[in-house]
C-alpha cells in the first residue's frame, strides 16, 4: 500500500468514528434511494455544539459518483435558506460514507398534509397572516443563490422544502435540501389513502420537460416554485394528476399530466408561447389534444377565483401567474421575483415562517427497522396500517386543536 502501515495504524486511531461522535441507534427517520436518515444528538465526548443532528448514510460503499456530487457540491454552497453540511465521515472499514447536518424537523409535505387533514376535520390551524409569503420569499432566496453559482435544483417539490424546528435557533427558517426520488421521511401520519408521492410525481414539473424539453434551465425551477405558492395557498396540489403505480414509460411526454396543467391554465396560443411548435413532443401534443380549444375558458385566474376566491389583481395573484407563465421565456428569474410587488407589501415576509406562532406539527416518528422491508422499498411507507396510522393522527390532530385552544385562551 502506498502509506506505511505504522502511519496507517496512527491514521486508522484517530480517526474520529460517526458511532463514537453520535447516538444513532433506532433514530432513523427517512429512507430512501440516496441513503437513509438519522435524527442524532452528539455524544457528551463529541465536540459538535449541542442540538439535534441528521445523519445521513449514503446508500451503497465507497465514493460513488452521487456521493462524491453531494459533498462537493454541498461543502462549496452556504446559504441560510440552503441545507448546510456539517462534516463528512469516512469509514475506513465499512467503506460507508456519513454526512452531517443541521436538523430540521419540518417539511413542507407535512405541513401541508397536516393543514389538509385539518380542514377536512373542520378545524382549520391558525397560521400567521404572512406564512406563505415567508416561505415564498425564502425559497426564491435559497434559489436565487443557487441558480447565481449555476446550480439548478431539477426536484423542488414540498417534501425537499424543509423548514428549522423550535429547538433549532433558526427556529422556522426555510432549508431548500434535495432528499431523492421516494420521498425521505416515513410519514406513518399521514393516511395512506392520502396522497403519498412514494413514487415520482410529475406534479410540479414545467410543461416545456413534458414535452421533450432536453436541457433543465433555472426557469424549470421558477415553474415549480409557482406550484409550491399555489399549493401553500390553497393545501391542493395544483397539478395533481393520478399516478400509475408503475410509470414504465421513459419518455417524458404524460398526456394525464399535461391535461391536468391545461385544464387550469387553458391550452398555450401560438401569442402565448412562441417556441412550442419546436419542442421535440410538439407532435404528441397536436395528436392528443388538437388546437386546444376544449381549453379554451380555462385560465389560472379562473380557477384561483372560482375554487379558492383570489382575486386576479391581488399582487399574490400575479406573481403566482408570473411563476406561471407556460412559455418559459416568460417567466421571472429568482431575483425579478423577489423584487415582485407582493414581497413589498405589508404584512413584510418574517425570518421565522411561523412569526413566532406555536407549531402544530408533530416532530418526525422514527421507523422501526422490522417496517423498513427492504426488499421492495417503495412499499415500506406502507409499515402501518391505515388504523394505526389514522388513530395516531387523530390523537396528534386533537393535542394540536388542544395547543391552539390553550393559545387563543391567552391572547
Ligand atoms: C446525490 C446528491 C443528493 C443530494 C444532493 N443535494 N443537493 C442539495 C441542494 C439543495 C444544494 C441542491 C442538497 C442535497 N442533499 C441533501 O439535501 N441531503 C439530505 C439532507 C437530509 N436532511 C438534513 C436536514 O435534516 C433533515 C434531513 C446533491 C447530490
Amino acid at each position: 500500500a502506498w502509506m506505511d502501515a505504522d502511519f496507517r495504524r496512527q491514521l486508522s486511531a484517530r480517526r474520529e468514528r460517526v458511532e463514537d461522535a453520535f447516538e444513532f441507534e433506532g433514530r432513523k427517520v427517512g429512507r430512501g434511494s440516496y441513503g437513509q436518515v438519522f435524527k442524532t444528538k452528539p455524544r457528551s465526548c463529541a465536540d459538535a455544539p449541542a442540538g439535534d443532528y441528521a445523519l445521513k448514510q449514503i446508500e451503497g460503499s465507497g465514493l460513488s459518483m452521487s456521493a462524491c456530487r453531494e459533498i462537493a457540491l454541498l461543502r462549496e454552497l452556504k446559504h441560510p435558506n440552503v441545507i448546510s453540511l456539517k462534516q463528512v465521515y469516512l469509514a475506513h472499514e465499512t467503506r460507508q460514507i456519513w454526512l452531517l447536518f443541521d436538523y430540521a424537523e419540518h417539511d413542507l409535505w407535512r405541513m401541508i398534509n397536516f393543514h389538509a387533514s385539518a380542514k377536512k376535520c373542520n378545524s382549520q390551524v391558525s397560521l400567521p397572516p404572512n406564512f406563505t409569503k415567508s416561505i415564498m420569499h425564502q425559497i426564491l432566496c435559497g434559489i436565487h443563490y443557487l441558480h447565481s453559482n449555476w446550480v439548478l435544483h431539477r426536484d423542488l417539490k414540498p417534501a425537499n422544502i424543509l423548514v428549522m424546528g423550535t429547538t433549532s435557533p433558526e427556529r422556522g427558517r426555510v432549508k431548500i435540501a434535495d432528499l431523492g426520488l421516494a420521498r425521505l421521511f416515513h410519514q406513518p401520519l399521514t393516511p395512506l389513502t392520502e396522497i403519498d408521492p412514494v413514487v415520482v410525481t410529475f406534479w410540479y414539473r414545467a410543461p416545456e420537460l413534458l414535452l421533450g424539453a432536453r436541457h433543465y434551465t433555472k426557469a424549470i425551477d421558477l415553474w415549480a416554485i409557482g406550484c409550491i405558492m399555489a399549493e401553500l395557498i390553497t393545501d391542493k396540489p395544483l397539478f395533481y394528476c393520478k399516478q400509475e403505480e408503475d410509470i414504465k414509460t421513459s419518455s417524458p411526454y404524460n398526456r394525464d399530466q399535461l391535461e391536468r396543467i391545461f385544464s387550469v391554465m387553458g391550452f398555450p396560443s401560438q401569442q402565448d408561447w412562441r417556441d412550442l411548435p419546436h419542442l421535440p413532443k410538439y407532435g404528441d401534443l397536436v395528436r392528443n389534444f388538437g388546437t386546444g380549444q376544449q381549453y379554451a375558458r380555462f385560465s389560472l385566474g379562473r380557477h384561483m377565483s372560482r375554487s379558492f376566491g383570489m382575486s386576479e389583481t391581488s399582487p399574490e395573484f400575479r406573481l403566482l401567474s408570473r411563476l406561471l407563465a407556460m412559455d418559459p421565456l416568460r417567466r421571472p428569474s429568482a431575483r425579478e421575483a423577489l423584487e415582485d410587488r407582493y414581497f413589498l407589501e405589508e404584512p413584510r415576509p418574517a425570518a421565522d415562517v411561523f412569526n413566532g406562532f406555536d407549531i402544530p406539527y408533530g416532530k418526525r416518528d422514527f421507523i422501526s427497522d422490522s417496517s423498513d422491508n427492504k426488499d421492495d422499498p417503495a412499499r415500506q411507507q406502507q409499515s402501518q396500517p391505515v388504523h394505526a396510522s389514522l388513530q395516531q393522527y387523530q390523537q396528534s390532530h386533537q393535542q394540536a386543536l388542544l395547543l391552539q385552544q390553550q393559545q387563543q385562551q391567552l391572547s
